[in-house]
Order: C-alpha cells, then sequence, then structure tokens
C-alpha cells in the first residue's frame, strides 16, 4: 500500500523576481511537508518571504526553481490552464483585505467561483455554506451592508464551500479587532475540523500561531525554524 500523497511537498523551491543587476532573491531554498489535514502557521519578519512562500504554493506565482506537489499535483510541472485548473479543485484562499465583489451579494460572492468552475447546485452549496458560517440571514447582503467580521465570513464561506484540500489565510485577523478576530478564528478551526482540510495561516499574531500545531518561521527567504508536529 502507497501512503496518500502530503498535502505539500516542496524541495529547495526559489524564487527570484526582476533579472540582471535588479534581480531579487526572495526564496532561496525552501524545503517543506505539510501532512493532510495539519494547522501551520507561517510567521517571519516584514519582508521575509511569507506572502511570496503562499503565493508559490498556491501557484499564484511560479517558482524559479524547485519541486513543488500540491495535494498531489505537479504545480512545477504544470503548463498555465492545467495548473489553473488544479489550483480551483484544491486551493481556498483567505486574505486579510476580505476581497470581496462589491457588486455581488454575499450568496452571489460564494457561489459565482463555484458556478464558474462548473460545480453543480452552486447556489445551495454557497447558501449552505453561509448558515455554516453563521450569515444565513445576511444572504442577499452587499458587502457595503455587512460588517468587517461578516465580510471575513463571507469570504471564508467563498474559500471553503467548493471544499478545497488546503486553505491558505494571510493574515486573516489583520483588519480586525481583536474580539471579532478571535470569533473569526474560532470559525476558521471549526469550517476545517468539519471538512478535514490542511491550513496554512500566515499571521503576525502569536497568540493565533501558539493555537496552530505547527509553526514555521521564516527569516530573509529560508526556514528558519520549523516545530514539527507537536
Ligand atoms: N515583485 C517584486 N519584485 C521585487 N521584490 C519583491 C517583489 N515582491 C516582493 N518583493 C520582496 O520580496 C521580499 C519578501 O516579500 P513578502 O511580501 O513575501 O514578505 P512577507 O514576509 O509576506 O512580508 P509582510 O509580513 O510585510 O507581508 C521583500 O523584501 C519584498 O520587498
Amino acid at each position: 500500500m502507497t501512503s496518500p500523497a502530503p498535502a505539500i511537498h516542496a524541495r529547495n523551491l526559489t524564487l527570484t523576481l526582476g533579472s540582471g543587476s535588479a534581480a531579487v532573491d526572495i526564496l532561496k531554498g525552501i524545503d517543506f511537508d505539510v501532512a493532510v489535514g495539519e494547522i501551520v502557521a507561517l510567521l517571519g519578519p516584514s519582508g521575509s518571504g511569507k506572502s511570496s512562500l503562499m503565493a508559490v504554493l498556491t501557484g499564484l506565482e511560479r517558482a524559479s526553481s524547485g519541486t513543488l506537489e500540491v495535494a498531489g499535483a505537479n504545480f512545477a510541472a504544470m503548463g498555465e490552464d492545467a495548473l489553473a485548473r488544479a489550483r480551483r479543485g484544491r486551493i481556498g484562499i483567505v486574505l486579510q483585505a476580505f476581497h470581496l465583489l462589491p457588486t455581488m451579494t454575499a450568496l452571489e460572492n460564494v457561489a459565482t467561483p463555484m458556478e464558474l468552475a462548473g460545480i453543480p447546485d452552486a447556489r445551495d452549496r454557497a447558501e449552505a455554506e453561509l448558515r455554516a458560517v453563521g450569515l444565513g440571514r445576511r444572504i442577499s447582503h452587499y458587502p457595503t451592508q455587512l460588517s468587517g467580521g461578516e465580510q471575513q465570513r463571507v469570504a471564508i464561506a467563498r474559500a471553503i464551500a467548493p471544499r478545497p484540500a488546503l486553505i491558505f489565510a494571510d493574515e486573516p485577523t489583520g483588519n480586525l479587532d481583536a474580539a471579532t478576530g478571535e470569533a473569526i478564528t474560532e470559525l476558521l478551526f471549526a469550517r476545517r475540523a468539519e471538512t478535514g482540510a490542511t491550513l496554512l495561516i500566515i499571521t503576525h499574531d502569536v497568540d493565533l500561531a501558539e493555537r496552530c500545531q505547527r509553526v514555521v518561521t521564516l527569516a530573509d527567504g529560508r526556514i528558519a525554524s520549523d516545530t514539527g508536529e507537536r
């Protein structure tokens, strides 16, 4: 029997942006494995490469060299179209600034990406997910009619409704007050537990990092420490 593919298997990932004398080495050889279902916090000082690593791991940015498999897909070897398809089925992203479409209701924000991906029953699934994040009575509201915490709930519903194997959250509580941020953290952990997804959270919040199973710290484009599984 073979063991299941890890959620992330990265070896010697590098990222260099720009060229010639303007080239900047941003990631300098990242070896990183994440098991299915693991909850990992990614810490590190500003400019250490956290967002760049997330961009590479989510397939938004292509690594300059190295190997990368995400939920069994060989991201490093894929063409643009195949990569876009592979990302869609595997990855959900939650960002600090919510990034909801202002002209769409909460329901449309969650359902439309699934409709575009050809997922059946997109509206029903979106509605169920919005109920699961506590917004069953807000599905027809537009983002401007929702608080920051509510908007982040919509963003979490949008990320999780397609049932991705991995959820990436980049400073998900960074725009929220402490109490609202705490509620959003609880929700993210609860939805992860219900769906079995693997969760990677970029954060400056040491309390949030402490609640993750594993803390990986970046410094100057390299992994400086990794607590591994506790
Ligand atoms: N397009 C680019 N061209 C050149 N350098 C870049 C580019 N994008 C990012 N960088 C540099 O790469 C480094 C890592 O940036 P990154 O945003 O990944 O760090 P970070 O750890 O996420 O920081 P923060 O916590 O402030 O968000 C920084 O020095 C940044 O200036």
